[in-house]
């Protein structure tokens, strides 16, 4: 049998690397145990022949493919079980390794939504009681639950959601209903016939009295015979643009009783007599999403990375026209266009895993400070996670689908794996939270800081800058800190402009609703400016950290990557650069005086080696009073080392 040779150009490419393999492995992968631990998981995974399809699965009927995600889905948890029971130190909980084992099958599994929201809402909403009866349970797959909250008529508005839970002291039991069709919940994956537990969300009645939406536990399934239980209409709702075996389905109450201590009570409590007992805060009840939009950063940097390894690799095999007659054909990598398109897909699943890192270490601190009943973080923290899911899933559903392009009609192709990839990030954007939503949570924020600001308020750390403009005049020199700080000032001009905005709407008669309402383009852009100057900084500081304890030419490649990402990002905003014009911020004014003149030796361009990327930066000379900051030039040549 022919053995799989290798492609000539591909061994070259790699073989001119100019860094060590291993160390940006481990760099990747949190260090060398991670590496050793997600290879050991791999290698336990890769030899199994029952994870590898004879049958592509789009060959599949919607049966076959849901059972074959289900064996698939076992195999992978016995093996995670095995990994745990075996390593006390694979935390199978910590995001990229339960959702890299289960991302090993092709297809999504039906048992995602188990591992991803049902265990850690028992970890963070059930009481110490019932984690000791249910945690156990959930995490060995005794019982697979899901997270049933979206209904037919409301996925955003959790206010409005229908389902509701009326407390009976008589007999200490919850009536679950579900009053309408639209009350009906839908989306949640795994009911369609995987889940017999899950988290439904409803709204709370007791003494005749609505204290709005909070989490039961339900049993929704015979655990003998998987059959729906007396009271429960459950079933899948359908094909779908991808996450064909996420197995989403919907589920119907009917007057459906659940033991009083079903309800999860960690937070708010409904005694025997229907006494309600209040939580510290009613968001605490939003737990969850939070700490699923905090992964779904690592998760778009994870499916980006894998979307542009194929889109790389392509580049370097594949051979495409003939510039110079006679010539052998290039590889299309040598094109600067093929650059352009892949290479910012490489730098930023390296952005985004260094950013979803930081805040995932924003969000330990802060549940530990839950537990300690200290809520100062939650409100930044609740923006920060709103608006970095939703600008990481949607760059990465972007890129994604840019690495597709870049490998013209293979990368149509199924086996390629961008489909797969793609419909995974498509749904990352809606779900957990819907990108403009989400923004908007975040603009809420914004405008609060920006009121303190302008009184002069000490603000939270992503904020403070906001007061800078208003302080002190940033020193600033020509550097990459130097882009950063311009998108500081793009976002305050822009958080500045929407508020404004909200303000003359309001002046003209609106009340702040319909003020709100009629500014919110310009407070879902303020959002996104805050965003990702929050990436561009979180990348370049992560980076600046890592290097000083990793060799020198690794350092290097880096840097210029998250250069590169800067640039781009100037490059792709540069109408906001210009537009930050007089911002009459007290004392301090940008005002763009010019387009530079093509030659500058700022450190940027000095900087750029050009093997990974040429890229053309704009010209924009930004005054600042009595400072001047350059950023730079670059002609579009290729391994041009010299200032621009
Ligand atoms: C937030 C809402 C839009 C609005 O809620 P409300 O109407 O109740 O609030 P208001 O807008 O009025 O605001 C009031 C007030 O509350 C604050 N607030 C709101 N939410 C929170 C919160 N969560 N925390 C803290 N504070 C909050 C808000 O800021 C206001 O404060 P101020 O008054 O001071 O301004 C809400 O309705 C909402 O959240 N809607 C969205 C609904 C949603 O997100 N649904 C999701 C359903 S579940 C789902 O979709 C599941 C999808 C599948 C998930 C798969 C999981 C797999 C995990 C994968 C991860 C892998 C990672 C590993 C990757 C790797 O590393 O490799
Ligand atoms: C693949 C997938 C898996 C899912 N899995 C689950 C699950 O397991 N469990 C679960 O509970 N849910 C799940 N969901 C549901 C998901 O959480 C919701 O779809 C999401 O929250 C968006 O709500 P919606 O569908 O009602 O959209 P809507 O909120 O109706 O959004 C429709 C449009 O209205 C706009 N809009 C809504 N509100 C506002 C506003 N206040 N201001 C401005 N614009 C607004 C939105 O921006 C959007 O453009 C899943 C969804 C998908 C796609």
């Amino acid at each position: 049998m022919a053995v799989n040779k290798v492609n000539e150009d591909l061994l070259r490419e790699r073989a001119r690397y100019t860094f060590n393999i291993e160390e940006l492995t481990n760099f990747i992968d949190g260090g060398e145990e991670g590496t050793r631990n997600r290879r050991e998981v791999e290698d336990m995974v890769i030899h199994v022949k029952e994870l590898h399809d004879e049958v592509p699965e789009d060959y599949l009927s919607h049966k076959e493919r849901y059972e074959n995600a289900v064996k698939k889905g076992c195999i992978l948890i016995d093996l995670l079980k095995e990994h745990v029971l075996r390593h006390s130190s694979f935390d199978a909980y910590k995001p990229s390794n339960m959702y890299r084992v289960l991302s090993m099958a092709k297809e999504v599994s039906p048992v995602l939504l188990h591992m991803g929201m049902f265990v850690p809402t028992i970890f963070g909403q059930a009481s110490a009681e019932q984690q000791e009866e249910w945690l156990h349970k959930a995490l060995m797959l005794e019982i697979i639950g899901t997270y049933a909250q979206t209904e037919l008529g409301h996925g955003t508005f959790l206010r409005g959601l229908e389902t509701t839970a009326t407390y009976d002291p008589s007999t200490e039991e919850f009536v679950l209903h579900s009053p309408t069709l639209t009350s009906y919940k839908w989306w949640p994956g795994g009911l369609g016939q995987t889940a017999n537990h899950c988290i439904v969300v409803a709204q709370l009645y007791s003494r005749e009295k609505c204290y709005g939406v909070h989490a039961f536990l339900v049993q929704i399934r015979d655990s003998e015979t998987h059959m729906p239980l007396p009271g429960i209409k459950v079933g899948d709702i359908g094909p779908k643009l991808g996450f064909q075996t996420a197995n989403n389905g919907f589920l119907g109450f009917d007057h459906f009783r659940i033991p009083r201590k079903n309800m999860l009570m960690r937070n708010a409590q409904v005694l025997k007599d229907g006494r309600y007992v209040k939580s510290k805060s009613d968001k605490l009840t939003y737990g969850t999403m939070m700490l699923v939009r905090v992964m779904i950063v690592s998760d778009a940097a994870y499916e980006l990375s894998r979307a542009a390894t194929i889109a790389a690799r392509y580049s370097a095999v594949r051979r495409q026209s003939m510039p110079r007659p006679g010539q052998p054909e290039p590889q299309i990598l040598d094109y600067v266009t093929q650059q352009h398109k892949v290479f910012i897909a490489i730098a930023t699943s390296h952005a985004l895993r260094l950013t979803g890192g930081w805040l995932w270490d924003a969000y330990s601190s802060l549940t530990h400070d839950l537990d300690q009943g200290n809520l100062d973080q939650l409100p930044e923290l609740h923006a920060l996670a709103c608006c970095l899911k939703a600008i990481s899933s949607r760059d990465s559903n972007s890129l994604v689908e840019q690495c597709r392009m870049s490998c013209g009609g293979h990368g149509y192709m199924s086996s390629s794996n961008f489909p797969t990839i793609y419909g995974a990030t498509a749904a990352t954007v809606t779900y957990e939270g819907e990108y403009t939503v989400m923004l908007l949570q975040t603009a809420r924020y914004l405008m609060k800081a920006w009121k303190e600001a302008l009184g002069g308020i000490v603000l939270t750390p992503t904020v403070a800058y906001m007061v800078t403009y208003n302080k002190a005049k940033p020193a600033w020199v020509n550097t990459p800190e130097a882009i950063i700080q311009g998108f500081h000032a793009v976002a305050v001009g822009k958080v500045k402009e929407a508020a404004d905005g909200i303000e003359y709407h309001q002046n003209s008669g609106k009340d702040y609703e319909d003020a709100w309402n009629a500014a919110s383009v310009m407070l879902v852009k303020a959002s996104e400016c805050y965003c990702r100057a929050i990436i561009c900084e979180t990348f370049w500081k992560e980076i600046q950290k890592h290097s000083r304890s990793m060799s020198r030419n690794l350092a290097v490649v880096l840097q210029q990557l998250s250069e590169l990402y800067l640039s781009y990002w100037v490059l792709e905003r540069s109408g906001d650069f210009f537009q930050v014009r007089t911002v009459p911020l007290t004392r301090t004014k940008f005002e763009f005086v010019s387009f530079a003149s093509p030659k500058c030796h700022c450190q940027m361009c000095t900087g750029f080696v050009a093997h990974i990327t040429s890229v053309v930066v704009l010209a924009v000379q930004v005054s600042i009073q009595n400072l001047t900051l350059t950023f730079c030039t670059r002609k579009r040549n290729e391994f041009d080392i010299g200032s621009c």
